[in-house]
Order: C-alpha cells, then structure tokens, then sequence
C-alpha cells in the first residue's frame, strides 16, 4: 500500500467556559487554522516551518513549535523516531485571544502525525493525548471533534471493587440555531497561563453550587433556545470575577452588549476576546454597540457573528505510489 507522504488538517477555532462552565465545556467556531505536513525523504534529520496569515511573524518555527511538539508527541506515544518534515501553517484563528489558538496548534500536530504514521491511534486516543498536552478538555475537544461539548472525566467498569476515575466521557450539547456567538477580539495578547495565573486555588460551597446550577441551566437554554435561562445562565463566580481585571473596557462593553440585547456575555477561553450571545436578529445592533464602545475605552477590536462549526478538525491525505 503506498504510504502518507503529504497531510493536510484543518482545525477550528473555539470558545471555551461559555460563563459557568470553566475547563468543562466549548464550542467550535467558523474560524480555521490550517496545517500542510510534507514528508522529507532528506537523509539526515530536518525540520522546515513556515507560517502565513495573520501575525504570522508572531510563531516560533524553530522545534519548540507547538505544532512541531505535538507531532513529535504522537510518535513518541508510538515508539516511533518522527520522520523529517516540512509543516506549513496558515493562520486564521488570532493567537493568544482565547480562541483556542493552541487547542489547534495540539489537534494539528496529533492528527497530521498520526495520518503520516498510518493511523495507528483511534480518534479519541488522539483526544486524549489532546487534552493531556492542553490541560483541559473544554477547547481540544471541540476542536477535534466540533459542536459544543462538554466533557466530564469517566470511570472504569472494574470486575469488581469501586471503580476508578478513567478517561473521559464527552456529551454533545445541541445549540438553538436562533443563538449566535458574536466574538469581539481585542488586538491584544493575553496567555492562558497568566490567565490562569490569578485564579485561587478554592472556593466556597456557594460559588461551586452556583456555578453547577447555572451550567445545567445553560446546557438547558442552548438547546431549547429559551431566553430567559440563557440570560441567567451566563453568569460565573469561577473565573470571569478574577479575570476581567486583565480586560480593560470589559464592564463597559458588557453593559453595552446587554443595551444592545444581548443574552449575555462572557469571556472567551481565557480572554481577552468576549463573547455575545444573542438572538439572530439582534446581532448587528449587538456588534455595533460593542465596536463602538471598544473603540471609545481606545482599543482596537474586530467584532465578528460567527456560527458553531459542526465538523472539527478534517483532513486530506495524499501518497507516493
Ligand atoms: N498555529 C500555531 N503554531 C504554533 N504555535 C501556536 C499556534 N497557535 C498557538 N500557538 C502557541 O500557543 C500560544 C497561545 O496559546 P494560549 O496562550 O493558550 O492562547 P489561546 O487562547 O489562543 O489558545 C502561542 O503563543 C503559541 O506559543
Ligand atoms: N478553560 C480554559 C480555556 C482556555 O481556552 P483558550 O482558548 O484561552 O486557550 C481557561 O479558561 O483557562
């Protein structure tokens, strides 16, 4: 059988936390990264990366590449020398805005290695070393297998005695075809780790109660479309009251967004972009009310409706004879 020489990924970006649910859940969104891997038939060991697309200067293409890291991961996982390669990245998802940009990065790398290797991980072995690179599940999951979902960690089944904590179970959560999430992206830069950086490492039983009551009222108002649970389940006492200090302008572009109709909104991933969520025929009045009051707090922000991307991360594949 003629093997892989040539791999194509396509990956999506994302939203994860959606307000209450932090680390559990996120949708893929109709925003792309792209990733070519080309086999080098080169005698000694040789990586080439190159980046197009927007802040394309902004990505390391030496072997600390995430993707790069990622790729070698999966070979690693097999007992495998990876081959040489050549991996050409096209950037559509803005880096470090907490549209999963490294969630991409990881699923990338994971599939196009497993593709060139001949498949030897299954879809949700590449999941799980996914989410064991990123550290949570709630972006690489979508990314990967796109839609909103939420994911939970899952118990063996033993022979006998308790069972275990073991791998993951992941939940599809339908999302209203009324509801859309408008993201407004800041030209700034903030990390996940100094996002997580400020969180504490505890929290009261009335904040860990508040937050499973509104995610369940959240998974709910998605899926049925209803305002009035999406208003109130939009709300989170885990991350966003610590984070949106490293936000400037977040409380006036949220009071904004709500003049505007908005159901609600909430920081994307771990920020700085903010996500809209709002009912289909309020979204341009939503989207202009959020551009102007970013622009009056003076920073630049490309406000944008997207839609939830319903595949996650495809491939083509092409062979030597
Ligand atoms: N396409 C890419 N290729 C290589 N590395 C990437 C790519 N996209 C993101 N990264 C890495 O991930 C970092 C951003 O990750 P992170 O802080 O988690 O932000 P995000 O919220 O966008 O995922 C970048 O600084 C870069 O190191
Ligand atoms: N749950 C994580 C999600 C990070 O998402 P990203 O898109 O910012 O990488 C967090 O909030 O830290």
């Amino acid at each position: 059988m003629p093997s892989v020489s040539c791999v194509t990924v396509t990956v999506p970006a994302t939203t994860a936390n959606l307000g209450p649910g932090f680390d559990c859940i996120g949708a893929a969104l109709t925003l792309y990264n792209q990733f070519k891997f080309t086999r080098l038939d080169s005698a000694k060991p040789e990586l080439k990366i190159t980046v197009t697309g927007a802040e394309a200067e902004r990505v390391n293409t030496s072997a600390d590449n995430l993707v790069y890291q990622s790729f070698v991961k999966l070979y690693q996982h097999i007992s495998e020398t990876p081959p040489s390669v050549e991996i050409e990245i096209d950037l559509g998802v803005p880096l470090a805005r907490g549209l999963g940009s490294s969630a991409t990065a990881i699923a990338g790398g994971l599939v196009g290695a497993n593709l060139l290797a001949g498949s030897p991980l299954s879809q949700a072995e590449v999941m799980e070393l996914a989410i064991a690179m990123e550290g949570h599940p709630d972006n690489v999951v979508p990314a990967l297998l796109g839609g909103c979902r939420l994911a939970a960690t899952g118990l063996n089944e033993p022979q006998r005695g308790e069972p275990r904590e073991e791998g993951w179970e992941i939940c599809e959560v339908p999302w209203h075809s009324d509801i859309v999430p408008v993201v407004a992206i800041p030209d700034f830069e903030l990390s996940t780790s100094e996002a997580r950086r400020v969180l504490p490492n505890q929290y009261s039983r009335a904040d860990a109660i508040f937050n499973t009551a509104h995610l369940g009222l959240l998974l709910r108002g998605l899926e049925t479309g209803r305002e009035d649970w999406l208003r109130a389940a939009l709300q989170d006492r885990i991350h966003q009251p610590y984070r949106k200090a490293l936000i400037p302008g977040y409380d006036a572009v949220r009071e904004a967004a709500m003049a505007a109709g908005a159901l609600g909104m909430v920081i994307s991933g771990a920020g700085p972009t903010l996500l809209a969520v709002v009912r289909r025929d309020l979204c341009v009045s939503v989207e202009e009310a959020i551009a102007t009051t970013w622009q009056q707090e003076g920073i630049k922000a490309q406000v944008r409706s997207l839609s939830i991307d319903l595949h996650g991360a495809s491939s083509s594949t092409e062979a030597l004879p």
